[in-house]
């Protein structure tokens, strides 16, 4: 059902949706999940289990084949200009126009979005070692993906969707793409992050929602986690790991955490694996 009111209605509501690829392969299944506003969420999941095209029908640029998608109360498949200029998706593969300059680009595009913050891009770009003065086919991709990395955040978009944006950037920069994201973004703007590579968003996401199997099998803050969970490493197995890993000489373990016990720190891969295990029976939040 359409939503009366926007400000009231989820960020994302995904009602029943389905989606394929071809008749053989239903990539999605009835998959349900919502989204309130203000979170930076890992969208994890294997390879090929539908990250980008999740985060493609969320924006609406493919449609869904059964169910419905809300974004703000309305169809993103719709395409008005409304959520047009309220959302911005960073793409895992993209080409810029070789010969222009940074900012000639960005001062045409920047048009589209009533927010958009210059002296941001700027800072942004400068905090990446990058300069808006180069033209797009003298850089690399990694330092191109820097440019939408920062053309994304200085739009001030309430929503931003950003498929496997550390992909192409070396050490020092997913560093520093961990540290902006923390330092330029409203609380009131939400952030999806698609990734397989899970320790690049860790200290950075408060929530996962994993897709596999045509759903979204998991969905919980990182605090509602560590609430219920403890991870740790040990020399000796605890009896009541519900899932483990070897670690050099010792074992990295996943329990339910003890009444009184202090939380531990959130270890992102080992609750990843954990849960496309489908060994333990985590408690999903859905
Ligand atoms: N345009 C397309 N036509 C047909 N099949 C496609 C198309 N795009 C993706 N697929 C298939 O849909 C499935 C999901 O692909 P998608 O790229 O969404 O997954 P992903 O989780 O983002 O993967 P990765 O982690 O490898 O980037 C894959 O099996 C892929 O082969």
């Amino acid at each position: 059902m359409q939503h009366s009111s926007i400000t009231e209605a989820p960020h994302i509501d995904i009602q029943d949706m389905d989606f394929t690829y071809s008749a053989r392969v239903r990539l999605f299944d009835a998959l349900r999940w919502r989204l309130e506003r203000g979170s930076i969420t890992g969208l994890l999941g294997k390879n090929g289990a539908g990250k980008s095209t999740f985060l493609r029908l969320v924006a609406g640029l493919l449609q869904p084949h059964g169910g419905a998608i809300y974004q703000a109360g309305v169809r993103p498949g719709d395409r008005s200009l409304a959520l047009l200029q309220s959302q911005f998706l960073v793409p895992d593969a993209f080409e810029f126009p070789a010969r222009s300059r940074v900012s000639s680009y960005v001062k045409a595009w920047s048009a589209f979005y009533p927010a958009f913050s210059f002296e941001k891009f700027e800072q942004i770009l400068s905090d990446f070692q990058t300069s808006s003065a180069r033209r797009f086919g003298e850089m690399s991709f990694g330092q191109q993906k820097k440019v939408h990395i920062a053309f994304a955040l200085a739009t001030n978009c309430p929503l931003l969707l950003m498929d496997e944006p550390t992909n192409g950037l070396d050490i020092p920069s997913k560093s520093y793409f961990r540290k902006i994201l923390g330092r330029f973004l409203a609380d009131e703007q939400s952030v999806i992050i698609s990734t397989h590579q899970v320790k690049d968003v860790e200290n950075l996401i408060d929530r996962i929602a994993v897709l596999e199997g045509g759903k979204m099998i998991f969905d919980q803050t990182l605090d509602s986690i560590t609430q219920q969970y403890s991870m740790g490493l040990s020399t000796s197995l605890p009896e009541d790991a519900l899932y483990h890993e070897l670690m050099g000489g010792g074992y990295q373990f996943l329990r339910q955490r003890r009444e009184g016990e202090t939380q531990t720190p959130m270890q992102l891969e080992l609750f990843f694996n954990a849960i496309l295990s489908g060994k333990v029976n985590l408690t999903n939040g859905l």
